[in-house]
């Protein structure tokens, strides 16, 4: 028989928090017990015996989620943007000394979204030029997006390994953004507009040809079933794992 796996939420009424409670409350393995957001104790999750911690709230509060639920031993899926690497490395050093607890931290959780990255670091190697656009709702509070910023750095170790040299760029004169930002050399162009979810397209060019890689989230609904396999493998993984592609293997 399956086990029922006891889940907590944080950020439980924002955008990405309300539709995981839904989806949460509607799998059969899964039971909510607990939902917190801006204001609530955290505790409640503990006292409710949350076995499994969902993050979706923001950059300046997920730190201090993260410690507290691994020293309470509770296991982590982490959705929430802003992972630098010294934030990671703060977390590897916590999950140290709890070495039973797991902690998943995706940028994307839609299942598209995953292969368009793998699909974006399969052909860098091929182009003289890669530039990604990415396109949000306009209450999304950073920019560039997690998962651009992800795609650049898988693209830029694919470069690195294939020894590309530098892109062709002749720009002397630029006014301030006109060539996006720099994220491990490849430039980013965020957008921000009303009726856009989260998209993301990888424009890459050489000689007499490009190539658009392109994903569309068009409903928060495309993040649940990521989301709900990571809730459900979490805590088969102790230790820090970074994206969903390791869960999608074979
Ligand atoms: N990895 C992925 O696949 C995806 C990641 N995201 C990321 O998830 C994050 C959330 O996105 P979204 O749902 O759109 O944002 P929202 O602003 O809609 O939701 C965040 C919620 O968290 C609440 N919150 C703030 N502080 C705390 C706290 N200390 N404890 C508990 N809750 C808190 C907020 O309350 P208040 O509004 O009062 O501050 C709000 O209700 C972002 O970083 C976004 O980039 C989004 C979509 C997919
Ligand atoms: O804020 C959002 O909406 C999203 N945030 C994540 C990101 O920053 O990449 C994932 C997705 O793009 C939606």
């Amino acid at each position: 028989m399956t086990e029922n796996i006891r889940v907590g939420v944080l950020g439980a009424r924002g955008r990405m928090g309300l539709e995981v409670c839904k989806a949460v409350d509607a799998a059969d393995d899964l039971t909510l017990v607990s939902m917190i957001d801006q204001g609530e104790e955290l505790f409640q999750a503990s006292s409710a015996g949350a076995q499994v911690l969902v993050d979706f709230t923001n950059p300046d509060v997920v730190m201090d989620n993260l410690k507290w639920a691994i020293e309470q031993g509770i296991s982590v899926v982490v959705g929430t943007s802003g992972f630098s690497d010294d934030r990671l490395a703060a977390v590897r050093g916590w999950l140290a000394a709890k070495p039973e607890v797991g902690v998943l931290i995706a940028p994307n959780f839609g299942i598209g979204a995953v292969l368009m990255m793998q699909f974006a670091a399969r052909a860098a190697r091929f182009f003289e030029s890669v530039e990604i656009i990415e396109q949000h709702h306009p209450r999304k509070l950073d920019a560039p997006s997690g998962t651009a910023v992800h795609t650049a750095r898988l693209i830029a170790e694919a470069r690195a390994a294939a020894g590309s040299p530098p892109m062709p760029d002749a720009t002397k004169e630029e006014q301030l953004g006109a060539r996006g930002t720099d994220a491990d050399g490849v430039r980013i162009h965020s957008i921000r507009a009303s009726g856009l979810v989260a998209h993301q397209e990888v424009l890459f060019g050489t000689s007499g040809e490009t190539l658009t890689i392109r994903h569309d989230s068009l409903d928060r609904s495309s993040f649940m079933p990521g989301v709900l396999l990571a809730v459900r493998e979490v805590r088969k993984r102790p230790g820090l794992t970074l994206g969903l592609d390791a869960l999608l293997e074979g």
